[in-house]
């Protein structure tokens, strides 16, 4: 097992008030290297035009090659992008004693709260997070008693949108295995999983001793991500290391998820990826991380499995998954395979070499 650290009583400390940065929360070792271009073409994270008729044929490369791309004309109102990004910045404006009102519980997935992934460091993350699944109005009601109902709806319209996108890039995923939707019945049908993350990172007295979100993968099928104007995400790319993702106004970035990569047998591996901070500017984000109907077993696609290529993962569903991950953090992947690292090799998603705290 992954070890664990007893939540440091900072947990709660308002990040925007800080003038220096607090021992709780300075990282020993972060490495902040970025690749050197040396050569005139240097290593991008894809940006791809969903309108391009050659989509299908780059999603499948992108994810192949990155596991993360950025998407345009994807059909998301840009002025939903923007309600969203008030709606965050107003939600992590609150006064502390207002925010922990709607604090998530400890066993609790929905709420206002520090990186869930706290416990798996010995230092402190420089950020706050609100996470939301199923209905936002609770937790709004607690943030704002008398006015909630602008940030419910905007919450609703972005998650409705979200699904629809995720949906497409589903189909595109599929089709760029050579997979239908038809082949994978639960694909079509309503009733996928969701849960919205706010992320917000204060400008931090001392970004490189502080970490925003440390290195991690999702475990969603994909991840849609909208970033404000400012940089702060990283990938993590075999061979090259670290490589920013820049905000492109209008572009969201996508993420190949943990069970995307046991679906796709490991042929679309899940991307390691991290979130910094600066000196200057407050950051934001909202991801939108899919899944599959809770009820269904996510296993290696029947069509990418034979005798050369046996099936590497046992079907997980997706809460099973969250489990494990919450116990095994990035073990996880690991934990569910078949055929062990026995014979040599180790998942992508063990990141051998690569620091993740
Ligand atoms: C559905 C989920 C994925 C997530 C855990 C959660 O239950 C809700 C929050 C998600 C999030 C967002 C930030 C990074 C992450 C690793 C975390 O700690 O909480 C992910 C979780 C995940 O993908 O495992
Ligand atoms: O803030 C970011 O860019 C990354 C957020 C993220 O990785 C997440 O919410 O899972
Ligand atoms: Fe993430």
């Amino acid at each position: 097992m992954h070890k664990r650290y007893p939540m440091i009583n900072h947990k709660y400390l308002d990040l925007t008030s800080m003038k220096e940065l607090p021992e709780s929360h300075a990282w020993l070792s972060l490495d902040h290297e970025l690749p050197s271009h040396n050569s005139s073409t240097p290593d991008q994270v894809p940006v791809i035009n969903l309108k391009d008729p050659n989509a299908i044929k780059l999603v499948g490369h992108a994810c192949k090659t990155w596991g993360v791309f950025q998407v345009t004309n994807h059909g998301v109102p840009i002025n939903l992008l923007q309600q969203m990004e008030a709606a965050g910045r107003k939600l992590f404006a609150l006064p502390m004693q207002q925010k922990l009102k709607a604090a998530r519980s400890p066993n609790g997935v929905s709420g206002y709260g520090v990186a869930r992934i706290s416990a798996f460091f010995p230092k402190l993350m420089w950020s706050e997070g609100f996470t939301i699944v199923g209905s936002p109005y609770e937790h709004a009601r607690k943030l704002w008693p008398n006015r909630y109902s602008r940030f419910c709806d905007v919450i609703e319209e972005y998650k409705e949108e979200m699904n629809k996108l995720a949906q497409k890039l589903m189909s595109l995923m599929l089709g760029s295995l050579g997979v239908t939707m038809d082949d994978v019945k639960w694909a079509s049908l309503q009733g996928s999983s969701a849960a919205l993350q706010l992320n917000s990172y204060p400008a931090c007295p001392d970004p490189d001793r502080a970490m925003g979100l440390a290195a991690h993968t999702d475990s969603t099928l994909l991840t849609i991500l909208h970033q404000n104007n400012t940089s702060g995400l990283q990938a993590h790319k075999e061979g090259t290391g670290w490589v920013t993702v820049p905000p492109i106004p209008g572009a969201l970035v996508i993420n190949v998820g943990d069970l995307l990569h046991i679906l796709s047998n490991g042929l679309y591996p899940s991307v390691l990826h991290r979130a910094m901070v600066n000196r200057t500017q407050h950051r934001l984000s909202v991801a939108y991380l899919y899944g599959p109907p809770s009820n269904v077993e996510i296993s290696p696609l029947s069509k990418l499995t034979d005798q050369v290529h046996p099936p590497l993962y046992r079907a997980v569903t997706w809460s099973e998954y969250l489990g494990t991950k919450a116990k095994h953090f990035n073990k996880a992947l690991s934990s569910v395979r078949l055929c062990g690292p026995l014979n040599g090799f180790a998942d992508t998603n063990d990141h051998n070499g690569v620091q993740v705290g």
